[in-house]
């Protein structure tokens, strides 16, 4: 059997004598989308966020690729979010001063690794190609959605964080953004936990859990 790109366990997180989740564990394999499901208020974005050191968990172990993340200092934290992880969020996190292909350039910039060829190459793979040197306050949702996913994507991280990509979109728009992540995911051969409240989200991905109770069950 493959090691697991990520390997989670003992996730604990507690708000004063509220315990959200406890000993969670959680496997991620390379090229796979896990959808994590679960009521308003259960705990799905605080696991998430948990998993890239952006919020502090109580207990738990994240090793990605053999190094575990929750135990770096936080500059490697930084360091290991900015080279190997992406993240997309519902409220696309675009900077609005920026032009389209500016920030798709971001991730790289950051690492110090301009590549003008790469951002080109995920402006087409995304549809923006006409679009890269517009603002964003000039696209709809749809296209600010796949500015995100390209901008995600664009640095090669093995791990895709998602949290609600499709809540703006209409079906369609949901469907095309998703497919596209899809696709690209199995390209780079990297993995993505997607949190969503969308049954259609869900049935795309490869395997499904449900945070309930604190407990993550298959769904
Ligand atoms: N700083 C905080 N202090 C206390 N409680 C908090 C804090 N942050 C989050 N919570 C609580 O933790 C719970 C889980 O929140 P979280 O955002 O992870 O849920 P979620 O499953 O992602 O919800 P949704 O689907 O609505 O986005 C909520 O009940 C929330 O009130």
């Amino acid at each position: 059997m493959e090691v697991p790109l990520l390997t989670a366990s003992g996730l604990t997180k507690r708000y004063g004598t509220q315990t959200l989740f406890e000993q969670l564990s959680l496997t991620l394999h390379r090229g796979e989308m896990l959808a994590l499901l679960g009521e308003s208020g259960s705990g799905k974005s605080t696991l998430l966020n948990g998993l890239a050191a952006l919020e502090p968990l109580d207990r738990g172990q994240v090793v990605l690729q053999g190094r575990d993340i929750l135990a770096l200092d936080e500059a490697g934290q930084a360091a290991l979010r900015r080279e190997q992880l992406g993240f997309v969020f519902q409220a696309f996190h675009v900077l609005p001063h920026l032009t389209v292909q500016d920030n798709v350039a971001l991730p790289l910039l950051l690492q110090g690794k301009p590549d003008p060829a790469r951002v080109a190459t995920m402006l087409e793979a995304v549809g923006l190609s006409s679009h890269a040197r517009h603002l964003p306050r000039q696209l709809s949702g749809g296209q600010l959605q796949r500015v995100a996913i390209a901008r995600a994507l664009v640095h090669r991280p093995v791990l895709v964080l998602a949290d609600e990509p499709t809540g703006n979109l209409d079906p369609a728009h949901a469907d095309q953004v998703l497919q596209l992540l899809r696709q690209q995911l199995r390209e780079q051969n990297a993995a993505c936990l997607l949190v969503t409240h969308s049954a259609h989200a869900a049935a795309l991905a490869d395997r499904r859990l449900r945070l309930d109770g604190g407990r993550l069950v298959e769904a």
